[in-house]
């Protein structure tokens, strides 16, 4: 794809400062930048701005997931903030995707609405435990339809499920993979993952990526590495 910033680096972080230390050496030309409930429930919009005003898009991670007027809502707010992604969870259904859809089509240049299908902590044995039979993928192709139906612009999806996803949807549906490992780094709690190379040759837009970078002894070129592994690709 053409889009050289592929890395969106996730900013789990419990304070500011440490945040700050790690964007303090990043490149707004070469990564983006996911705030997600953590961060910006400590820190609020004026860190989501400061991070703008530095020159990075950022990727404002709430998975909103409520009544569609609250949810069109929401995704209005986050416009006005000006990010550059928004996410929804698409099992909100249907109206709740196009509400937010159409909420923010009123607006000049809306952030893009992703849809989250199914995260990437759960296996076919989680989702069973909740009342959804059958595998992830069945499921994650199910979400995706129905958000592709609704308008949104992509959705976010393990690196597993790419091809099958892109196979019936097509390329231009964005799809963005957190679920992303390195070679030999800890899972954690991530139960559908592969290597940042394997999901960006699978077909992934967009890699989300948190603690192979945040947590590395040196963050700085634990990213770079994972730069360096997308370039052959
Ligand atoms: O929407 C997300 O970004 C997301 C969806 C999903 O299914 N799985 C998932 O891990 N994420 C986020 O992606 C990031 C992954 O972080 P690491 O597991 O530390 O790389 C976290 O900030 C999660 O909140």
């Amino acid at each position: 794809m053409s889009d050289s910033k592929r890395i969106i680096v996730a900013l789990d972080y419990a304070a500011e400062a440490p945040a700050l230390a790690l964007v303090d050496q990043l490149d707004p030309g070469r990564c983006r930048l996911k705030v997600g409930k953590e961060l910006f429930t400590r820190l609020g919009p004026s860190f989501v701005e400061r991070l703008q005003r530095r020159g990075f898009e950022v990727f404002l991670d709430l998975k909103f997931h409520d009544i569609p007027n609250t949810v069109a809502a929401a995704c209005a707010a986050a416009a006005d903030l000006g990010v550059w992604m928004v996410n929804v969870h698409a099992s909100g259904g249907p109206k709740m995707m196009a509400a937010a859809r159409e909420r923010l089509d009123r607006l000049g240049a809306p952030p893009l609405l992703i849809g989250v299908t199914v995260l990437t902590s759960l296996d076919r044995g989680d989702l069973a435990a909740v009342g959804c039979p059958g595998s992830p993928e069945e499921r994650v192709l199910a979400l995706a339809r129905l958000g592709r139906e609704a308008g949104l612009d992509g959705i976010v999806c393990s690196p597993l499920e790419v091809e099958p996803v892109q196979a019936e949807l097509g390329s231009a549906f964005l799809l963005v993979t957190p679920g992303v490992r390195p070679a030999g780094a800890a899972a954690g709690d991530q139960k559908r993952v592969m290597t940042p190379a394997q999901a960006v040759s699978a077909g992934a837009h967009y890699l989300v990526i948190g603690r192979p970078i945040t947590q590395a002894p040196d963050p700085m070129s634990a990213m770079l590495e994972i730069d360096q592994s997308l370039r052959s690709v």
